[in-house]
């Protein structure tokens, strides 16, 4: 009867009153308790997110900031159609404002339930936006994300004033003031969080997701879906892993038979304009796309023709390579430098990136072992054909290809690799120079080899696998069984897999952290939930490195899911609905 009620009510946009009412919710020593209603009730009556809004520390704001937060003990109707947006000071990043504006305004249209039209009463809003730096507009490691936020009330309007460092602090504040607009289904109105002051900055200056394109195909708008949800929670870097030794979907026009023969298909092809469609669409969210060309492993489709592969879908791959199909550069032949800086040089060109992930995962010695050609050349360098050997033939590649990376990119900019022999820390600074190369971690978080980085003084992403490639706990797929780093990750351990504690005292050498979905069992049609909303507690994480542990994040988790829902993506669930409006009995 009363969900029959309250579909009748939405559709005729007509609220339930408050005496008709059976539930409402009430803030209880930080908890928004459900309560039944009564006709005695005299208080004024809050729908279950309404409560949450102002109700406990950071209210429903994820990831929580880090700074000073007071988010008052009221809410204000606000007319949803007059929200105004006025920008101080513009310079270089103007257009990107307007964009941040226009995805703002879009972010509270998506609050409201599909079919309801809230009351068009309340409070106009002005949001003033002063950003500090208005032109700066490109990324780097050290950009400054910070911004304040303020909300004042006035007799005739509400009055946000949001200060950024940068155009990327704005748009932070956008998105934080975006969280403190409720759709209120008791009176049909938005409300706002009122006399809220805060200010922000992120812990990690990297905070990202890896998503490989290579094992399966991502569409376009598939990848712009999980951009805008990264936005959302403030994650700043979409790690694209174009490449793999199943498929080249990059396109190439000074080699295009890399592409032809290499893409899946002529319609799985990342174009240039498909490029700087994704790399436009980040930037004016604050998500920087980092370009990847793993080398000089997982190579292999597209390079048929060159002659510049060993090992090639030998067989069995289990002697050569760590899955099928096996492939790897041959590192003696001077052609493929000239291969490598076409490469570079067409990245360069489309993602413009100020940092570069040249790979270095998984290289295998008995595939080089495995080509005549690669052993005589180490023997005519005095070079064994042992691990010792092979680390030089591998410093070879790398010193030559570094030299066409910075070459191709026209500067030096900072190079990641993936930890490997050449990264152990026992001999990694005979061949990478901490200043130029950043580590991505994705061993344990317990491996010593961390540690043993830290203390050569080399930056690091971390990307353990125990607790951040979601690509773990499906079946295996070369075999029955579970996947090699099954089980799957629950959200709870990406929430508390803190870079901080690994990092002990060394803490300022990490750079944050990245989720990988590596996509040997994925595509367009599972990604969401195979990052949503676990990428979420990642991103509070990198945020904020908070003390808690995963309990006193619940309920907001479980909101930050709903929140994902209705901004169209599918999200897996985490728990019965109850536990949402039950807070703290889960
Ligand atoms: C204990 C042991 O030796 N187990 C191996 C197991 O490791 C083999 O599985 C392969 O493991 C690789 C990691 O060691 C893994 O590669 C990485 O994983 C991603 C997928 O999660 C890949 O997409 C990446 O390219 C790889 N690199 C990085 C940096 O992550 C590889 O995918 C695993 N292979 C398969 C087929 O699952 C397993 C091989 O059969 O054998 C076990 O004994």
């Amino acid at each position: 009867m009363w969900l029959q009620r309250c579909v009748v009510a939405i559709l005729l946009t007509i609220c339930v009153s408050a005496e008709e009412l059976t539930w409402r919710w009430v803030c209880e020593k930080n908890n928004c308790v459900k309560t039944r209603n009564t006709p005695q009730n005299e208080d004024p009556v809050l729908s279950m997110e309404a409560c949450k809004m102002f109700c406990g520390e950071f209210g429903l704001l994820w990831p929580r900031p880090t700074g000073h937060v007071d988010l008052g003990n009221f809410l204000t109707k606000i007319n949803i159609n007059k929200v105004e947006l006025n920008v101080v000071n513009g310079g270089r990043s103007s257009d990107y404002m307007k964009n941040a504006g226009y995805r703002f305004k879009n972010l509270l249209a998506k609050a409201i339930p599909r079919g309801v039209t809230p009351k068009p009463t309340g409070k106009p809003v002005s949001v003033l936006i002063d950003n500090e730096n208005p032109n700066i507009k490109e990324f780097s490691l050290d950009m400054d994300e910070s911004y304040s936020l303020r909300i004042e009330v006035t007799s005739d309007s509400i009055n946000a004033t949001i200060k950024g460092a940068t155009f990327f602090g704005v748009r932070h504040g956008l998105e934080t003031l975006s969280q403190l607009v409720v759709y209120d289904d008791i009176r049909n109105q938005m409300l706002i969080v009122r006399d809220v002051s805060i200010s922000d900055k992120p812990v990690y200056p990297y905070r990202g997701i890896l998503l490989d394109t290579a094992r399966n195909f991502y569409t376009i708008d598939a990848i712009k879906a999980t951009i805008d949800a990264m936005a959302a929670v403030k994650l700043n870097t979409f790690h694209w892993h174009i490449t793999d030794s199943q498929s080249f979907p990059f396109e190439m026009s000074k080699r295009p038979e890399l592409t032809r023969l290499g893409a899946y298909s002529p319609f799985k092809v990342y174009t240039k304009n498909d490029i700087a469609e994704v790399v436009e669409y980040a930037l004016v969210r604050g998500v920087r796309v980092l370009p990847e060309f793993d080398a000089p492993a997982h190579v292999g489709e597209g390079w048929e023709d060159t002659g510049l592969t060993v090992c090639f879908k030998a067989t069995p791959w289990r002697h050569y390579c760590v899955e099928p199909p096996c492939g790897q550069l041959n590192p003696t032949r001077e052609e493929l430098y000239e291969y490598l800086e076409d490469i570079y040089s067409e990245m360069a060109e489309s993602f413009q990136p100020d940092i570069f992930h040249m790979g270095g995962d998984e290289v295998s010695e008995k595939c080089w072992n495995s080509s005549e050609e690669i052993q005589n050349f180490m023997i005519q360098n005095r070079w064994n054909l042992d691990s010792a050997g092979f680390l030089k033939l591998w410093n070879h590649f790398q010193t030559k290809a570094e030299h066409k990376a910075y070459k191709a990119f026209n500067k030096t900019l900072p190079l990641i690799l993936w930890t490997s022999t050449l990264t152990d820390y026992n001999i990694v600074d005979k061949y990478l120079d901490k200043d130029k190369y950043i580590i991505q971690v994705w061993t344990t978080g317990t491996d010593p080899q961390v540690e043993g980085l830290l203390k050569k003084g080399y930056r690091l992403i971390m990307s353990n696998y125990d607790a951040l490639y979601f690509d773990c706990g499906f079946g295996s797929w070369v075999g029955k069984g579970n996947n090699w780093c099954s089980p799957y990750i629950g959200w709870h351990k990406v929430y508390e897999n803190s870079p901080a504690a690994i990092a002990g005292h060394h803490k300022d050498l990490i750079l944050g952290g990245e989720a990988a979905l590596w996509s040997e069992q994925s595509d367009s049609a599972t990604l969401d939930g195979r990052l949503w909303p676990r990428a979420a507690a990642l991103a509070e994480r990198l945020w904020a490195e908070p003390h808690e542990d995963w309990k006193a994040a619940e309920p907001r988790m479980l909101h930050v899911r709903e929140r994902l829902v209705r901004m169209g993506v599918q999200a897996d669930s985490l728990e019965p609905e109850w536990c949402y409006q039950n807070e703290d009995q889960c």
